[in-house]
């Protein structure tokens, strides 16, 4: 039985599909490649190029193979584009899911984990934010990935489909190895951003605003490595083949670094000056957002390897060196 990964040729997922096929999983991936990279997917994975809002196609993905559970990361994902393109957001990633979820109840196929965010949160009342804390999303973004989770509760109820969403906090860093890593184009992520000014890419990292209400004044994140993301993707999978029921864990790191200080960790990684000017609030953002993980830790059993955000930040400027240009795709 194979595990079909959507989205796998993204940052996030194609990272998974490495940590899969090192447990021995079989693995098909379906992506559109419109910001994901045909190079970034491991050669021992099946490939499919096609959009998961198209039925045929899925038809025929989950025909051809024998697919036992999904992982699922196909989707949109900038907060700001969110508010400037409601409609597409609800478009791919709630049609997409819907879609998705179709195919899986005509194969009768009854796993998913699924792709959600500390975007569905919002505004925290207190930090760290547990599961269990309102979730008021301040996005089309954000509103549609809890939208999706609420789609998989009805749907365990109907069709019996396990799920498990994992809230990612802030994804970083890239594969050891140095042959798969992070390219957005364009970038928005802060840490790919600041090593572009030692990349000679840019003249400085422009801070978004330092009037928050935290020491340094910059917005506080909680920083979780790709490899650390991609094996809680592996143990939810054993979670739902031990037969647990559907369950939503947050995926971070405990600790909250401001941006302030990220900036500081990469300076010294790099051995780089990096200036920084601070340029106006984005919109969106809230000030502190870090994740309580006790509960991935002690039921999935997770423990994250990358507990150290310096050496986080080495694994990315390991990549960014070697690809300046990102994949050659
Ligand atoms: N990067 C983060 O910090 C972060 C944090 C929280 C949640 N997430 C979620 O994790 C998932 C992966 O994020 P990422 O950073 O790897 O993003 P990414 O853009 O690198 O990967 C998404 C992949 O999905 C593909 N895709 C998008 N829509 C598709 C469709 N309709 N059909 C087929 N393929 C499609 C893209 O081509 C891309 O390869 C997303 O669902 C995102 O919302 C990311
Ligand atoms: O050039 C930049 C880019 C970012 N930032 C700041 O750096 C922090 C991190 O920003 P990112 O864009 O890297 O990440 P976000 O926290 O905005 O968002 C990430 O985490 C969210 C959940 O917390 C969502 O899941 C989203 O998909 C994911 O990209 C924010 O305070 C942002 O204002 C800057 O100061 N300058």
């Amino acid at each position: 039985m194979a595990i079909l990964v959507t989205g796998g040729a993204g940052y996030i997922g194609s990272h998974t599909v490495v940590e899969l096929l090192s447990h021995g999983e079989q693995v098909v991936v379906v992506d559109s490649l419109r910001t994901g990279h045909r190079s970034a997917v491991s050669a021992d994975a099946r490939f499919y190029e096609g959009d998961i809002r198209d039925a045929e196609l899925l038809d025929r993905v989950f025909g051809e193979n024998a697919i036992e559970a999904v992982i699922h990361f196909a989707a949109s994902s900038l907060v700001g584009e969110s508010v400037q393109q409601p409609l597409a957001y609800y478009d791919n990633n709630l049609f997409g899911t819907y879609s998705l979820v179709n195919a899986m109840v005509k194969h009768g196929v009854n796993k998913i984990v699924f792709s959600s965010t500390a975007a569905t949160y919002g505004e925290p009342e207190r930090v760290p934010i547990e599961e269990i804390a309102p979730t008021r999303p301040e996005s089309p973004y954000g509103e549609t990935k809890l939208a999706m989770e609420n789609m998989f509760r009805w749907c365990d109820k109907a069709y019996g489909i396990k799920f498990v969403s994992l809230r990612y906090f802030n994804a970083c860093g890239a594969h050891p190895d140095g042959l798969i890593g992070e390219d957005h184009k364009p970038e928005s992520h802060l840490i790919p951003i600041i090593l572009q000014v030692p990349l000679g890419q840019r003249e400085h990292i422009g801070i978004y605003g330092d009037d928050y209400p935290t020491e340094d004044g910059t917005c506080i994140r909680d920083y979780v490595h790709v490899m650390d993301l991609a094996n809680a993707h592996w143990l939810a999978l054993q979670h739902m083949r031990a037969g647990h029921s559907s369950d939503v864990f947050n995926l971070g790191s405990g600790a909250g670094f401001s941006v302030q200080q990220v900036i500081e960790l990469a300076r010294s990684v790099t051995e780089h000056p990096i200036p920084a000017v601070v340029s106006p609030r984005r919109a969106g953002d809230p000030a502190v957002l870090i994740a309580s993980s006790s509960k991935a830790r002690s039921v999935l059993g997770w423990q994250p390897r990358y507990d150290d955000l310096a050496t986080i930040i080495r694994t990315a400027w390991n990549w960014h060196k070697q690809h300046p240009d990102g994949y050659a795709d």
